[in-house]
């Protein structure tokens, strides 16, 4: 018995978190009537049944969580969460719950801003407004178009100093959002537009960074539909040869579980800076002339001392903070002893199965990103 085998009540909070996280009102109900006092525990994450709710944009578990009798308790864990979903007025705000519930909230998916020619055609006026091309839409079914549109749209991205609640006054979506934390709001975002966004945060982000020539310091100009800086310098050596400087950057990162010599645990490990109870792959950039195989041993090994033999490679996923390649490995452990490197991980674990398989495992329940989510569901799956 190891001290992480979960209590038959610490089972049922998980299962009880596990429905409000997914949006099973009916399971959520039911677990209420048979134990009221549920609704305040926290369980293995470290969060509420409101807060897991509420940031998985779940309104009517909400509803249901601040109609119980039970509530009051929460209520004082929890109280600018309640606040504003009573009064829904969701407004601005700094704190974690608060910025959750105006974005997960809204009935339907969070989604990105879309504003029409003629609602930003003045900001192309302005010096500061960079436009990029993002694509053109591809549609199954070109004629079906519902606005009478029959060319699909083309997409563009614009970066503008622009104050975000005057753009917001120029859109005609009503639920639309300018995520402000992107690791937690892109993942709101539906798999088609978290693409949009990835592809317009990178060029954007690389953009706002190389307005200067980083070979000879002069200014750039840009080219291409977004996606070239030129330099301006006629003698300037970029302007020979390839150089990667005047091309938008991508930085690969490996994102890995590392899985026990037994087969039966996965390593997580938590970063100072993630939410109490929140565990994720161990993760690192690729360096200069590694392979991925050897990105994964040596990040595994600086971050928590574990040897790592074989690697495999499972699916990846562009990550925009600001401009990553993630690539998602399970990596299997040759050796079992944990020390953290407490400059980057202040805690690393190996994880039992079924703990994984509970608290991890499940489609929106953590706001992962969708690589981690993988490695985890393949390591379960693999019994
Ligand atoms: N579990 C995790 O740690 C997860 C990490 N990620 C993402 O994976 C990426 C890499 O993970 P980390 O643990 O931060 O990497 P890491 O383990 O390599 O350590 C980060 C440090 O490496 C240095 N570094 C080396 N090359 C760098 C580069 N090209 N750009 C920026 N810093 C560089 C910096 O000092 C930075 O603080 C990050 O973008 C992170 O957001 C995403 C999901 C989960
Ligand atoms: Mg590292
Ligand atoms: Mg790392
Ligand atoms: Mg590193
Ligand atoms: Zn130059």
């Amino acid at each position: 018995m190891t001290s992480l085998q979960m209590s038959a009540k610490e089972e049922m909070v998980e299962k009880f978190l596990d429905a409000a996280a997914r949006g099973d009102v009916v399971l959520v109900t039911a677990h209420l009537a048979q134990l009221p006092s549920v609704i305040n525990q926290t369980g293995y994450s470290g969060w509420t049944a409101l807060m897991l709710a509420a940031r998985n944009g779940h309104y009517d578990v909400v509803e249901k969580l601040l109609s119980h009798r039970y509530m009051q308790y929460a209520l004082k864990g929890a109280k600018p969460v309640a606040k504003r979903c009573k009064n829904k007025k969701i407004k601005e705000s700094t704190t974690f719950s608060q910025k959750w519930l105006k974005l997960g909230l809204k009935k339907g998916e969070t989604k990105l801003c879309r504003f029409r020619y003629d609602a930003v055609k003045d900001l192309f006026q302005k010096p500061a407004t960079v436009l990029i091309f993002l694509g053109v839409e591809k549609r199954k079914n070109p004629s079906s178009s519902s606005d009478g549109v029959r060319e699909p749209p083309a997409w563009f991205a614009i970066g503008t100093d622009e104050d975000t609640v005057e753009l917001l006054k120029r859109s005609r979506e009503k639920n639309c959002c300018f995520p402000k934390s992107p690791h937690r709001d892109l993942l709101k975002l539906n798999e088609e537009e978290a693409g949009v966004m990835a592809q317009a945060r990178s060029v954007l982000a690389w953009h706002s960074r190389y307005s200067f020539c980083p070979t000879c310091g002069s200014s750039t100009s840009l080219e291409e539909a977004g996606y070239k800086r030129k330099c301006l310098n006629s003698e300037c050596r970029s302007q020979q040869g390839v150089h990667n400087t005047c091309y938008p950057r991508v930085d690969p990162v490996v994102i890995m579980l590392v899985i026990h010599p037994d087969g039966n645990q996965c390593l997580l490990g938590r970063k100072k800076m993630f939410p109490a109870g929140f565990f994720s792959c161990l993760a690192g950039f690729v360096e200069p002339g590694e392979s991925l195989e050897e990105a994964v041993r040596r990040e595994v090994e600086e971050e928590s001392g574990v040897k790592v033999g074989p690697v495999h490679y499972v699916s990846c996923q562009p990550w925009p903070m600001p401009s990553s390649l993630m690539m998602g490995c399970l990596a299997v452990a040759v050796s079992t002893d944990i020390r953290v490197d407490e400059s980057e991980i202040e805690e690393a674990h190996w994880f039992p199965r079924h703990l994984s398989s509970l608290t991890l495992g499940k489609k929106n329940f953590y706001p992962f990103s969708q690589t981690t989510n993988q490695l985890i569901i393949r390591h379960i799956n693999q019994q």
